[in-house]
């Protein structure tokens, strides 16, 4: 299934899915991996904080498919937001990988309490420099987030990876970054396997385009202008997940969608100025 590409504000182009690969890890994680590479994904959406790049990078080179081919991310974690340990931390992350460098490398979390975003941010842009990673990015940065790091390096983000699904639609923040000329990737796509997936609306629309429910929420996120990096261990689930660039919603039909809205719908624990990840 040929997978569209979106360009991004730095002029490199992305691929309008990644796959997810949270708590994918060890041997059996390096083969659904390698299953998804030969189904067509060629995004992968990794961090440090998985335990993952490992098997992530063998996969790549085991694939037999050129490196040129994928675009593969991962996140810095923030115990290393610091300067130079970030700069350490990334060039850790490339040699776990066995790659040279990332397409997309993102700060995790903002972690505004210890308030050493900005100098993460600054070693990002070191990385880039020199040829460490093509784009970078950030990960959970509200706007105010995002103005700081811009108005103290003159450097936008290209894309900002936020909490996204049908119980917590985000509309305002995808807003905030498209504003900015920031792309919004969406995590936990399909609510983390949420009762979204059962919703009556979802069902409906299933039925109507002869699709499953996930990919008629992944379709929703790609048509308003959001990457999904919907992440399966299942084959099927893995090839129908890309299987959805033969069809689109209707304005109405995504205005359906968006009514899930839910006041908490937010994953438990993931509000992004309280947020603190364990070291
Ligand atoms: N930046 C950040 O802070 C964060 C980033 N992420 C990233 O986002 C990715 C996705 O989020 P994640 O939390 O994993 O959750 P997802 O929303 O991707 O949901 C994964 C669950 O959905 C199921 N599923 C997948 N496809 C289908 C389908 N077609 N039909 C029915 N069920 C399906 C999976 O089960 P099965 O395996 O059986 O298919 C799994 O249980 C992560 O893996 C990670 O890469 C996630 C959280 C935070
Ligand atoms: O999966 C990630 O990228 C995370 O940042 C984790 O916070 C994850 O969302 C989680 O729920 C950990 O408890």
């Amino acid at each position: 299934m040929k997978v569209s590409d979106i360009l991004l504000n730095d002029g490199y182009k992305i691929p309008a899915v990644g796959l997810g690969t949270y708590q994918i890890r060890g041997g059996e994680g390096y083969h659904q991996i390698l299953a998804a590479i030969s189904d067509g994904y060629r995004s992968i959406d990794s961090a440090t904080n998985y335990d993952n790049e490992g098997i992530v990078g063998k996969a790549i080179r085991d694939s037999g498919i050129p490196r040129s081919q994928f675009f593969i991310s991962s996140k810095l974690p923030g115990k290393y937001h610091r300067y130079d340990d970030a700069l350490s931390a990334i060039k850790e992350s490339l040699a776990r990988m066995g790659l040279e460098y990332f397409d997309l490398f993102l700060i995790h979390w903002p972690l505004p309490k210890r308030g050493l975003y900005v100098e993460a941010w600054k070693a990002l842009i070191t990385a880039q420099k020199l040829g460490l990673i093509k784009s970078i990015g950030v990960s959970n940065f509200e706007p105010e987030h995002l103005d700081k790091i811009i108005t103290e390096t003159g450097v936008t983000p290209a894309v900002n990876q936020i909490e996204i699904h049908p119980y917590w639609i985000n509309d305002n923040r995808i807003q905030e970054n498209l504003k900015r000329g920031i792309l919004t990737e969406a995590w936990s796509p399909l609510g983390r396997g949420s009762d979204a997936l059962k919703e009556p609306i979802i069902q409906k629309l299933a039925e109507k385009y002869d699709k499953n429910v996930g990919q008629i929420i992944l379709r929703w996120h790609l048509d308003r202008g959001v990457i999904p990096l919907p992440k399966s261990t299942n084959l099927e689930h893995q090839r129908a997940n890309l299987n959805i660039f033969d069809f689109s919603l209707t304005n109405d039909e995504i205005q359906a969608i968006n009514a899930l809205n839910r006041e908490n719908g937010r994953i438990d624990g993931q509000d992004p100025n309280e947020y603190e990840e364990f070291e």
